[in-house]
């Protein structure tokens, strides 16, 4: 181990500046707390850097892509195609500076932060390593872990010959024939991006079906629209075994057939970073899910709490929440302590079309007597002023006739789930929501017909 340089007492340290960790520093700087913020790659964390963001501004170029082929023969002639390397620059233009832009902000707002891997050495202490070269210990009071998740590796031969969800982010170039093997998130995000720029995409899902945890009607219509774009689907199937070809890669399924392929993506999940922080060392307790946590956020050691994608909490891991947690462990902190209680919250998997869910999912709703209202919205005005050929919208009331919870399939979906979403949070009735007022014609203002 490097010689201590410097050691620094702080009320609060935050292992980890992604949207859990900023969010907590900047509320408890603003309490008066002194508070260190610690980050070991990019400040901003993934979303910013390497997730959502240059994820949607890739989509973009799709959703641009698409428009004009939903009314193709309807006004619009010829086809638009996507120039991958310049898509690729004018999402490098945004992402760039964000690290610098927020490590800057940081600094603007007073708020100490150290670069390094933080590693605890104590239940208050940990050693920071800054590339071998330098070493600090910072001490603190409080902790809060928000040190997020990384892709998963896998393990059969030529594992290695695959790239994670932030090398695609970052392709200089899009071969003709990609293969990405997972069934969740990233893998329906990846393929509709690399399948609307041109390349012939194959996904190997181990799993009987995509996106488990969303509408079983809406992934079928879903998957008939990857196919209707020429992604091929191989369900029940694993890759077995990668190796290098004369020209690019060829992948081998495990009921033998053969892949080829310039790009192998693997998108079979993430796992937290929290075995790299050596918290037996803190009394903290974890499992291969994360960080272990209470309804307080706190960890088995009071003083330390876990939020965001690296926490064990019982809720998708996505930006939202990372935020909301961790401003949850701040006042826990700041001494306003009680569970934590989660609101509703729209997930969407930005794929072509979007598929969005908020509250209560229409799987419960069929076992526990809620009433769901199935519309098919394809031959609705926006659908047909915009030309898109499959929508479909579900609303769940319960008995007190109060929206509890939506799903939506369609290139709106992102926009109109937020829409749902705040109707749930504030428990309106359809009668409230009709007495809204919306622009019209728009997409807000069919809310009034979804229930
Ligand atoms: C490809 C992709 C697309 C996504 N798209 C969306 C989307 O559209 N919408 C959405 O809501 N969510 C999306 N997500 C999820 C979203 O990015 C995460 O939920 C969010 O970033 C979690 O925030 P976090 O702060 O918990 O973790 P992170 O953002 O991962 O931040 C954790 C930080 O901790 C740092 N760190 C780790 N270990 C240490 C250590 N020992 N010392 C110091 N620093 C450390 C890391 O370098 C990182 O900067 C996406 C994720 C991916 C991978
Ligand atoms: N739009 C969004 O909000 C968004 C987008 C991307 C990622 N994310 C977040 O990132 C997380 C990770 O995304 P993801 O798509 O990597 O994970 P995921 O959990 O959504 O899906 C993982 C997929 O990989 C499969 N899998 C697991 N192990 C495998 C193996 N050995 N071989 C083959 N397949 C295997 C699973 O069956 C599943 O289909 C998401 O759960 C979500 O929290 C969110």
């Amino acid at each position: 181990m490097k010689p201590v340089s410097e050691t620094k007492q702080y009320d609060v340290a935050i292992i980890g500046a992604g949207p859990a960790g900023l969010a907590a520093a900047h509320q408890l700087h603003d309490a008066g707390k002194q508070v260190v913020v610690i980050e070991k790659y990019l400040w901003g964390g993934t979303c910013p850097n390497y997730g959502c963001d240059p994820k949607k501004i890739l989509l973009g170029a799709v959703e641009a892509k698409e428009s004009t082929e939903f009314l193709s023969g309807s006004g619009i002639d010829g086809q638009v195609n996507i120039n991958w390397p310049d898509l690729m620059a004018h999402k490098n233009q945004y992402t760039k500076g964000i690290s610098t832009g927020t490590e800057q902000s940081l600094t603007a707002s007073d708020i100490d932060h150290v670069a390094g891997e933080a590693t605890f050495i104590d239940e208050q202490t940990a050693i920071i390593n800054q590339g071998g070269k330098e070493t600090v210990t910072v001490s603190a009071t409080d902790w809060i872990i928000a040190v997020g998740q990384r892709p998963a590796n896998l393990s059969f031969p030529g594992s290695e010959l695959t790239v994670d969800s932030e090398e695609f982010l970052s392709l200089p170039e899009l071969p003709d024939e990609v293969v990405i093997i997972g069934g969740g998130f990233v893998a329906i995000e990846f393929a509709s991006i690399a399948a609307a720029a041109g390349a012939k995409v194959s996904l190997v899902v181990r799993g009987d079906r995509l996106l488990k945890s969303f509408d079983e009607t809406m992934v079928d219509s879903l998957m008939d629209q990857l196919d209707d774009r020429g992604v091929q689907m191989y369900f029940g199937t694993e890759v077995t075994e990668i190796a290098s070809t004369d020209n690019g890669l060829e992948a081998t399924l495990s009921f033998g057939n053969t892949l080829s392929a310039g790009l192998i993506v693997r998108a079979a999940g993430r796992v937290g970073n929290h075995d790299t922080l050596d918290l037996d060392k803190a009394h903290v307790q974890f499992s291969e899910k994360g960080v272990l946590v209470d309804q307080h956020l706190r960890t088995s050691n009071a003083h330390i709490y876990a939020v965001g994608d690296v926490a064990n909490s019982p809720v998708p891991k996505i930006t939202p929440l990372a935020s909301f947690e961790s401003k949850h462990a701040a006042n826990e902190i700041l001494g306003q302590s009680q569970p934590i209680t989660y609101p509703a919250v729209p997930v969407v998997v930005y794929g072509t079309p979007k598929l969005a869910q908020t509250g209560v999912t229409t799987e419960t709703a069929s076992q526990d007597g809620y009433t769901v209202h199935d519309l098919d919205i394809s031959s609705w005005y926006t659908s047909y002023r915009t030309g898109e050929p499959a929508a479909r919208v579900k609303t769940v009331l319960n008995q007190d006739g109060q929206l509890v919870g939506a799903s939506v399939l369609s290139s709106h979906a992102d926009e109109l789930i937020n829409y749902l979403t705040s109707a749930i949070n504030q428990g309106l009735t359809k009668e409230t929501v009709s007495k809204q007022l919306y622009a019209y014609p728009s997409v807000a203002s069919d809310l009034t017909y979804f229930f």
